[in-house]
C-alpha cells in the first residue's frame, strides 16, 4: 500500500511502499476512501508541539473507510461497514475520566496519526471499540472533516455554553472554523466570524454569518465589543495575536473556548478584568465517539456543510504549502480510492 511518511520533521513527507498491516485482536482493518488534512497534521510533521511525535509515522485522523478484515473481540464491526478513524485511537475504557465521558482526557489514550500510524495510506488498522460508524448515505469525503473539524467544533460549541440570545465570536473561518460557524447558528447563536483572507470571509458570508470581520484591517475586539461584546469566542485561528483578541471580545461573565493551538502560544489573563469582569477560559480537545455520532446524524438531516477541496495523496506536500498559505478554503481531503 502507499502512504505519506513523516520521515523527520520539517522534511517534506515521502510517500512509501508499505506492507498491509493485519489486524490483531480487538482491531479492525480499513481499506481507506478519504483521508482530511487537519492543521494538527502540519503541527505533527513540524513536530512544533511540546509533546512531539516520534518519526517515521503516517499523520492523518479523519479517516474514513471500509472494515475489510478484523481481529478477535470485534463482533460489534462487520467487514463492509462504513467506519470513521478519529484522533482518539484508543482510550484506557476504565479511568475516571473515561468511565464519565471524558475519555478525550484519558492520560493512557493514543491518537491516530499522532502516537500511531494514521490515516494518509491505503489501508490502516484501528481499534474496533473507538472506531464510529458512518452512516451509509454520507459521502465519505463530507465524513472525513466531519471526523476531527465537525466533531471538534460540535464539542466546543456545546462546551462553550452558546445558545439563542448569546452572541458567539468563530476566530478563523478554516477547516474547523467553517464547521464552528455552522454548529454555533444550529444552537441559536448570533455569529460574529473572522479570518484575514478574502475568500475565507466570503465563504462567512456564505454560511450566514451575522457579523463579518477581517482581522488584517479591523480591530476584532473593538468591533465585536461595538456589537456589545461576545457572551462565547471560540478560538480556531492558528495565529498566537487571534488569542487575546477574542479574549478580550468578551463581554462581562463571557468564556473564551481555546481549540487551536498555534506552536509556542501563551495567553497571559489579566487578573483585575478578569475577575471583575467574571469571565473564564477553558481549553476544548476533540470529542467523544458519541459526539462524532451526533456531528454525522446532524448531517444526514441536512443541517450542515462540508466546504472541501479532494486532491490525491501524492499531492500531500503542495497540499501543506497551500493551507500555510491560506489558500484552501474549507477542508483539504485526500481521495485514497
Ligand atoms: N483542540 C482540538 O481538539 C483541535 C482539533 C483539531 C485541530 N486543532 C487545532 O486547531 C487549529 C486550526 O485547525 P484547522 O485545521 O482549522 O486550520 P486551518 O488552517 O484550516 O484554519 C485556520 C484559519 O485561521 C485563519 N487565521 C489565521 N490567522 C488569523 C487571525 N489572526 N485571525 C483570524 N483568523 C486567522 C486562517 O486564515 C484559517 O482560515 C490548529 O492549530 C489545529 O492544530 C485543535
Ligand atoms: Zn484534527
Ligand atoms: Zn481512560
Amino acid at each position: 500500500m502507499k502512504a505519506a511518511v513523516v520521515t523527520d520533521f520539517n522534511r517534506p513527507l515521502e510517500i512509501q511502499d508499505r506492507v498491509i498491516p493485519l489486524p490483531a485482536a480487538h482491531q479492525v482493518l480499513v481499506r481507506m476512501e478519504a483521508s482530511g488534512l487537519c492543521h494538527t497534521d502540519i503541527h505533527a510533521a513540524a513536530g512544533d508541539w511540546p509533546v512531539r511525535p516520534v518519526p517515521p509515522f503516517v499523520p492523518g485522523h479523519e479517516g474514513i473507510g471500509i472494515v475489510e478484515d478484523k481481529g478477535e473481540g470485534t463482533g460489534h464491526i462487520h467487514v463492509g461497514d462504513r467506519v470513521a478513524i478519529a484522533w482518539l485511537a484508543e482510550a484506557c475504557g476504565h479511568c475516571d475520566h473515561c468511565v464519565s465521558g471524558w475519555e478525550t482526557l484519558c492520560e493512557q489514550q493514543r491518537n491516530s496519526g499522532y502516537s500511531v500510524d494514521g490515516c494518509f495510506s491505503e489501508y490502516a488498522v484501528a481499534h474496533g471499540d473507538y472506531v464510529v460508524r458512518v452512516p451509509g448515505v454520507i459521502d465519505p469525503l463530507d465524513a472525513a472533516p466531519l471526523t476531527c473539524a465537525g466533531v471538534t467544533t460540535y464539542k466546543a460549541v456545546k462546551v462553550s455554553g452558546a445558545g439563542p440570545g448569546k452572541r458567539a465570536l468563530i476566530s478563523g473561518i478554516g477547516g474547523l472554523g467553517h464547521l464552528a460557524l455552522q454548529y454555533a447558528r444550529i444552537a441559536g447563536a448570533e455569529t460574529v466570524a473572522v479570518d484575514i483572507t478574502d475568500d475565507k470571509l466570503r465563504l462567512a458570508h456564505e454560511l450566514g454569518a451575522d457579523h463579518v470581520i477581517d482581522a488584517r484591517t479591523q480591530d476584532v475586539a473593538r468591533q465585536v465589543r461595538a456589537l456589545g461584546g461576545a457572551d462565547v469566542a471560540i478560538s480556531l485561528a492558528v495565529s498566537n495575536a487571534s488569542l487575546r483578541a477574542a479574549y478580550d471580545a468578551l463581554r462581562r461573565h463571557g468564556t473564551l473556548v481555546l481549540v487551536a493551538l498555534p506552536a509556542d502560544a501563551s495567553l497571559e489573563l489579566p487578573v483585575f478584568e478578569h475577575v471583575l469582569d467574571g469571565k473564564t477560559v477553558t481549553g476544548s480537545i476533540v470529542g467523544t465517539r458519541q459526539d462524532l455520532a451526533e456531528v454525522f446524524r446532524l448531517h444526514r438531516l441536512g443541517r450542515t456543510r462540508v466546504i472541501r477541496e479532494q486532491r490525491r495523496l501524492k499531492q500531500v506536500n503542495e497540499s501543506i504549502e497551500d493551507i500555510l498559505a491560506g489558500r484552501v478554503t474549507g477542508r483539504l481531503v485526500f481521495d485514497l480510492r
